[in-house]
């Protein structure tokens, strides 16, 4: 066996507790072999590590899993800010979006799998456009990555909304297992709204068939829930039931404006949701019923949403805002504690997306991300559990596995070029913005 040994730390287990550990990793297999003592970990795998993780003063943690984002949108960073969701989409984003090629999408999913490496993320799902390119960086880059091409029907004719709905079909069918079984696929309609019923028809019952699962944004503003109530005199999750969109491997993002109802039919059908608190914040969407979400049941990971509703890919900041948030929205300071939002980012996150990873066990996925606690704003060390969620930072982390590859060695990337990608990015981003201002 062709050993990675991450040795020194302190782990944390799937059940919450931090322990010292060391971890032995499959390379050949990518998944992990033995978690323990050092000799008993010897004894287990025997022989001796052909590479090793300095993991001393460090937690060992699942690598973070961003379980909805548009990667690319990184080059949007900072372009339009201070809007609600509909203008912010219609007056900036959307105008914006029209004039990416797919040199921009790639250089922008570049940037953004570098930040998601170097803040100790190893998974993510992807809705966006020119998927091809984003699959090409995420097999280069070593991550894992749920991926689908995001379809939306308002404003364009008959024949222009179906070749949408093909596309996503298509790129579902035919990028599902590429990087080695790292990209997995998924029909992505943008929303409820965006997408007319015919088209969600057809798309769902065809995702179905290629039995890949669907990931839509849902329930993310009262002026997209109204509109359903509305015009068909039911909640967004019941329209969703009656397009057979609901069911356990199927995950939606946002899930802010859902009533009890709907969180019972999320709960029973085994539809996770993708909490987005910073984006939610930011856009002044609302808040996340995400306690009672967790008490009925139903799996919420968290995802940072694209970096211009946030701004940044950091899942460390996601965690505390759903901490902080989840109180606010319950209106009690004991809901979505530190174990409950560092379990969303991991186990959950892998759940919902219905990737590996998120549990450091042995025979699970070798993702990992290892985290340097000797820092100011980290001591003392209390408890390490509380520390990744309201007091770690993306930038606290040291080394960065998947895969059983290692992707980041202290606090260098090793599969991406980090200088000439932020340079590639700039000038996407200043070029895009040149032609959106001609257009
Ligand atoms: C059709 S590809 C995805 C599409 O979604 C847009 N988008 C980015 N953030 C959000 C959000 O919070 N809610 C809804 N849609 C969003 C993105 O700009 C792309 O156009
Ligand atoms: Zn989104």
């Amino acid at each position: 066996m062709n050993q990675l040994r991450v040795s020194g730390g302190r782990v944390l287990r799937p059940d919450g507790r931090v322990e010292r550990a060391d971890v032995a990793v499959d390379r050949d297999e990518g998944t992990i072999r033995a978690v323990g003592a050092p000799t008993d970990v010897d004894d287990a795998v025997g022989g001796a590590a052909d590479e090793t993780l300095d993991a001393s003063g460090s937690l060992v943690i699942p690598g973070l899993v961003n379980a909805h984002t548009h990667i690319a949108m990184t080059l949007l960073r900072g372009y339009a800010d201070d809007k609600p969701l509909d203008p912010w989409l219609r007056e900036d984003i959307w105008p914006a979006e029209a004039e990416l090629t797919p040199d921009d999408v790639e250089a922008g999913a570049e940037l953004g799998v570098l930040e998601m490496i170097r803040s100790g993320t190893t998974a993510f799902a992807d809705m966006y456009f020119a998927m091809d390119r984003v699959a090409a960086v995420v097999d280069r880059a070593g991550l894992r990555a749920r991926l689908g091409h995001g379809v939306v029907t308002v404003g364009k004719d008959a024949a222009d909304a179906r070749s949408d709905v093909e596309e996503s079909l298509a790129v579902a069918r035919e990028l599902d297992g590429a990087a080695d079984g790292r990209i997995r696929t998924a029909f992505m309609p943008h929303s409820l709204t965006t997408v007319g019923e015919e088209y969600l028809r057809e798309g769902v019952a065809e995702a179905r068939e290629a039995g890949v699962p669907v990931h839509l944004h849902a329930n993310e503003t009262t002026d997209e829930v109204e509109p359903i109530v509305d015009e068909r005199g039911e909640r967004p999750v019941a329209y969703a039931d009656d397009l057979d969109a609901l069911g356990p491997d199927d995950f939606f993002a946002h899930g802010v404006h859902v009533d009890e109802t709907e969180i019972d039919r999320l709960a029973a059908t085994g539809t996770a949701v993708v909490h987005c608190p910073a984006s939610n914040m930011k856009l002044a969407s609302g808040m996340a019923p995400v306690q009672r979400l967790r008490e009925a049941g139903v799996t919420v990971a968290l995802g940072t949403d694209g970096a211009a509703s946030n701004n940044d890919l950091d899942v460390f900041d996601e965690m505390r805002d759903a901490a902080m948030l989840g109180k606010l929205a319950a209106d009690d300071a004991s809901a979505v504690p530190a174990g409950a939002v560092v379990e969303m980012a991991t186990a959950g996150g892998a759940d919902a997306l219905g990737l590996p990873g998120g549990r450091i066990e042995p025979g699970a996925a070798a993702d990992l991300a290892v985290v340097d606690l000797d820092a100011p704003h980290l001591t003392p060390v209390h408890d390490p559990v509380s520390h990744l969620a309201y007091a770690a930072r993306g930038s606290d982390v040291r080394h960065t596995v998947c895969d059983g590859e290692i992707l980041m060695r202290d606090r260098e990337v090793l599969t991406l070029d980090a200088a000439s990608v932020q340079e590639r990015a700039a000038t996407a981003a200043s070029e895009l913005v040149d032609r959106v201002e001609s257009a």
